[in-house]
């Protein structure tokens, strides 16, 4: 488990984390979103000890990360995965992260096998495509079998494929029961990606919740279509229910589940022929939340 509370980090005049306050749960996979900038990354290197907070604090299980005695068997994270030295081969690369940390050669083996990298073992780490190097990071910080992980933008320039994995392999380390931490700026990946998610923007909090209930919050409406219009009108009316007419002779319902509206034409022996909930779409449900800060960092930026 992580937990965030009331973090506050500033650079200078900058306030890069604003008092943000989430927890990060164990078995699933929970996605940190928020634009460029947001305050993303500053929080994740709080969270391993990189980098001092101004006030507040980070725990993971329970503890700062700097009194955890070996960090490496409780947390593991993958946050730049180019800062490898391409010299040494894979397998060696993992060696000698291993030896310092008291790991035998049998894991190094077996976190290799894990990303798909055995077969390249011992390649030049330099000849590496960005695909491999992440999942080179990935097999680093699985070393000494952490329960939790963090990853920054791990599919920051992949391939289709190489998105798909990573995708893949989060969902199953959650399945085993560990805590996911992983960032991106894209609603669309999260989506794919996250059960629950914790967006931020200007470094404080928008919304933690479940992607579940993110959709459920912005339902816009219900289409519905019946034959007798004016009849279900005005009884949806009659209730409280908000209608407008489509310009295809539908109605948008707000204000009324579909369960209700379909006891309510049934009472009043309306015929329905449709009846569909909307939701907005997670990226539209994203860029309501955000607009403000987007907003202000716009405003910000032409008066720079
Ligand atoms: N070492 C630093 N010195 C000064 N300002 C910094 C430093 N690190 C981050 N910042 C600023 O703090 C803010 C938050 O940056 P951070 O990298 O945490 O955002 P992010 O959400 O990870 O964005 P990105 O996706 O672009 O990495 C930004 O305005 C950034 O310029």
């Amino acid at each position: 488990m992580i937990e965030v509370r009331e973090l506050t980090k500033r650079y200078g005049p900058k306030t890069a984390v604003d008092g943000l306050s989430f927890t990060v749960e164990p078995g699933r996979v929970t996605g940190f979103l928020g634009a460029n900038g947001a305050g993303k990354s500053t929080t994740m290197r709080a969270i391993l000890g990189l980098d001092r907070p101004t006030s507040g604090e980070t725990l993971v299980n329970g503890r700062p990360y700097t009194s955890i005695k070996d960090p490496m068997f409780e947390v593991g994270a993958l946050l730049d995965a180019g800062a490898v030295h391409g010299g040494r081969s894979a397998f060696n690369h993992l060696r000698c992260l291993a030896v310092s940390n008291g790991i035998g050669g049998k894991r190094v083996t077996e976190v290799l096998e894990r990303v798909g990298l055995a077969g390249v073992a011992r390649k030049r780490v330099g000849g590496f495509s960005l695909g491999m190097r992440q999942r080179l990071g990935i097999a680093a910080a699985l070393l000494g079998d952490p329960g939790v992980l963090m990853f920054d933008e791990p599919v920051n320039g992949l391939d289709p494929e190489g998105i798909r994995w990573i995708r893949e392999f989060m969902r199953a380390l959650a399945a085993e029961g560990r805590t996911v931490l992983v960032s991106s700026h894209l609603m669309s990946e999260m989506a794919l990606t996250a059960d629950h998610i914790v967006i931020i923007g200007r470094g404080k909090l928008i919304t933690e919740t479940s992607m579940a209930d993110l959709a459920q919050r912005h339902k816009r409406d219900v289409l519905v279509r019946t034959p007798q219009v004016a009849e279900l009108k005005s009884a949806l009316a009659e209730v409280g229910a908000t209608v407008s007419v489509t310009e295809d002779a539908a109605l948008s319902v707000t204000g009324l589940e579909a369960a209700k509206i379909g006891e309510l034409a049934f009472a009043r022996g309306v015929v329905l022929h449709e009846m569909t909930p909307r939701t907005a779409s997670l990226e539209e449900a994203y860029m309501e939340l955000t607009e403000d800060s987007v907003e202000y960092r716009a405003k910000e930026w032409s008066a720079a």
